[in-house]
């Protein structure tokens, strides 16, 4: 369980986050929507460990996050940056896998897994720079899964990809959530993908409040589908009422 308590992140004088609380339990799927320059990145890099902590506290499982949390993954938008050019998509998986002291034929099959889960079983002997985005965002998502992690952060993950891409990674997301269990803080600007993939969705207030200006559960069913679950009337409300929430604050 991740635990935030009445968190505050300032950059100099500017705040950013004030007296943010937030629990998020086991196996939850947690999105946090909110307009360019409200915090989501913010609140992202400081439960992973990556800003300190100025003032409040977070936990994972109880224990205070002082550093980068073990069984930590983070995905970032960036996908090109993050994937190392020089490494094929098999090694750049199982790099990772090299702090936990597992032999190298570990590392590679462990690898070849979890390629396979994300659709990528093909491409091992290729590098990054010889695939799309959308495939190199999937071997980022496998680099970040090799480790099964207790707590994967996403930060805005599918922002640069097309539609069609978009959605094939959304599902891929809600079938490592449902078969792992997986906790996900999910970081987006777009309402409509906060409820297809969350089963939570917070926005955030930009400043002055910097705080959570919303806080839904998404009571939809747990088998998601691009065209039918969006036609859903349930699905509808929930954009209708995120949407609401956010214009009525001025948040996008
Ligand atoms: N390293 C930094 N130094 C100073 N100010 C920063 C720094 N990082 C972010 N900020 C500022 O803090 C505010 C929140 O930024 P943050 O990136 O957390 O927002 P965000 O909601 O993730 O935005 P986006 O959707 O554009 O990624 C912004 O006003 C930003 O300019």
């Amino acid at each position: 369980m991740l635990r935030l308590t009445a968190i505050s992140q300032s950059y100099g004088s500017h705040r950013v986050l004030h007296d943010v609380s937030l629990t998020v339990p086991r196996g939850q799927l947690l999105c946090v929507v909110g307009p360019s320059g409200c915090g989501k990145s913010t609140l992202l890099r400081t439960i992973a460990g990556l800003l300190p902590v100025q003032e409040g506290t977070i936990t994972v499982d109880g224990t205070p996050v002082t550093g980068v949390p073990d069984h930590l993954a983070v995905v970032f938008q960036d996908y090109g940056r993050s994937l190392l050019p020089w490494l094929s998509v098999r090694d750049n998986v199982a790099l990772p896998l090299r702090r936990q002291g597992l032999r190298r034929a570990e590392r590679r099959a462990a690898a070849d897994g979890i390629l396979a889960r994300v659709g990528l079983e093909a491409s091992a002997r290729r590098h990054p720079w010889q695939l799309s985005g959308g495939m190199q965002q999937r071997v980022a998502i496998a680099r970040a899964l090799v480790v099964r992690p207790s707590l994967l952060l996403m930060d805005e993950p599918f922002g640069s990809l097309d539609a069609q891409t978009r959605e094939d990674l959304e599902d891929l997301l809600l079938d490592v959530h449902r078969t792992d269990g997986t906790t996900i803080v999910f970081v987006t600007h777009d309402i409509d993908e906060s409820v297809y993939v969350g089963d939570r969705v917070v926005a955030l207030s930009p400043a002055p409040d910097s705080g959570i200006a919303l806080d839904l559960r998404v009571q939809l069913p747990l088998e998601r589908d691009q065209i039918a679950t969006r036609g859903l009337p349930e699905f509808v409300k929930l954009r209708a009422e995120v949407g609401r929430t956010v214009r009525a604050r001025n948040l996008s």
